[in-house]
């Protein structure tokens, strides 16, 4: 039987001091979905409206059929009575207890015939057999960051929050629990809403995006297709660009270079470790993105595709313009200067070459 829930619906209102959060949310069930935007626009007032610790919100909350709030009957499950999982910036372990305990005590709280996560699988895919007996107080930053994900796990919930769990550990430790988190959304077929400021972990995980702004959604939509809209900030900045699906194709050891295959293309990269057949998400970013009106001879650029024009828009300073592509079913984002622009004569519905500059493989 698969318990996994399929939809999440939040509709809630929550007033504290001069903010508000206003959202109505209707989410698939499944994957992962990044809420992302500026700080104080509400990312984890919403994550604690969902775990129920904010008594005074408002509205309905639905995960997989169940009713966890609905204010207009008052009904109101409390924290401790919904399935979620709450993952903190910080790990929050029990300092008096060894790791096994702090596990034990998530696991604890779960009826065994509502255990939907088993202890080995936990410990296993957070890697903490050989930790099992220490103090968190003799664990780096990123191996308690683990214990939090296993003990969070082992609460079988129906819903993983997890509030910029990242967001503390330095660039190696962060590179270090990214591959265990991927692992985790493959392996476990948990929902979980993973708030963060950092473009790269939400290019490497997420399957949807939810884009806060002064606690209103400004917009929610699978991440490819959202990452590509110009009419939403993602557009702008240096951070710009979409994030394309693709397979191993083959390797080219002579000239250490990897071809990946993906909806309307193929790109070189580095050569990779990893068999043919392989997936593998990569970004492309709007500033490595040029455009000619032919295909350029004669350049060490080697990743040249045929796109149409889209969409233009402004971009962010008067000197360039945004240009949505398509690459024959794949969005591309270019941000080239607006003089090119004029000289090329970008229009909607010109043929045109994208070169590639940089490919920034996400693993
Ligand atoms: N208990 C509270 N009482 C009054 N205002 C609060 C309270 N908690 C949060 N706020 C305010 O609500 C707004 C949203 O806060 P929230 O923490 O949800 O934002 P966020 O998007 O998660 O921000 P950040 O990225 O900085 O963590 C902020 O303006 C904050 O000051």
């Amino acid at each position: 039987m698969n318990e996994t829930p399929r939809t999440i619906s939040a509709r809630l209102q929550l007033n504290q001091g001069g903010f508000s959060l206003d959202v109505d949310l209707h989410l698939c069930g499944r994957g992962v979905t990044a809420i992302f935007g500026p700080s104080g626009s509400g990312k984890t007032s919403l994550l604690r409206c969902i775990a129920g610790l904010e008594a005074q919100a408002a509205g309905r909350i639905e995960v997989d059929g169940e009713c966890w709030l609905d204010s207009a009957r008052g009904l109101f499950v409390p924290p401790h009575r919904r399935a979620v999982g709450y993952v903190f910036q910080d790990a929050n372990l029990f300092s008096h207890l060894s790791v096994r305990r702090n596990l034990e005590f998530g696991m604890k709280r779960v009826p065994v015939r509502s255990r939907r996560v088993a202890w080995d699988q936990a410990v296993q895919l957070l890697d903490l057999d050989a930790l099992l007996e220490r103090a968190p107080d003799r664990l780096s930053g990123g191996e308690r960051q683990r214990v939090a994900i296993a003990r969070a796990l082992l609460t079988s919930p129906r819903l993983l929050l997890m509030d910029e769990p990242l967001a503390a550990l330095d660039a190696q430790r962060k590179a270090e629990i990214l591959p265990y988190l991927e692992r985790l959304h493959e392996q476990l077929d948990i929902a979980t809403f993973y708030v963060s400021h950092a473009p790269d972990e939400v290019a490497r995980l997420a399957d949807h995006l939810v884009l806060l702004r002064d606690g209103a959604v400004l917009a929610h939509g699978e991440l490819g297709e959202t990452l590509a809209r110009l009419d939403l900030p993602t557009a702008f900045g240096d951070e710009a660009g979409v994030v394309i699906e693709s397979e191993i194709i083959e390797h080219d050891p002579h000239y250490h270079l990897t071809r990946l295959g993906f909806v309307g293309g193929e790109v070189l990269v580095g050569l990779r470790h990893e068999p043919v057949g392989h997936r593998l998400r990569f970004r492309v970013h709007a500033r490595d993105v040029s455009l000619a009106l032919e295909r350029a001879q004669g350049t060490s650029i080697s990743n040249l595709l045929p796109v149409r024009v889209a969409q233009l828009a402004e971009a962010d300073t008067p000197a360039h313009v945004l240009v949505r592509l398509d690459a024959q079913g794949t969005a591309v984002l270019a941000r080239i200067t607006r003089r090119s622009a004029d000289q090329l004569a970008v229009a909607p519905g010109k043929q045109l070459w994208a070169q590639i500059k940089s490919v920034a493989l996400l693993d």
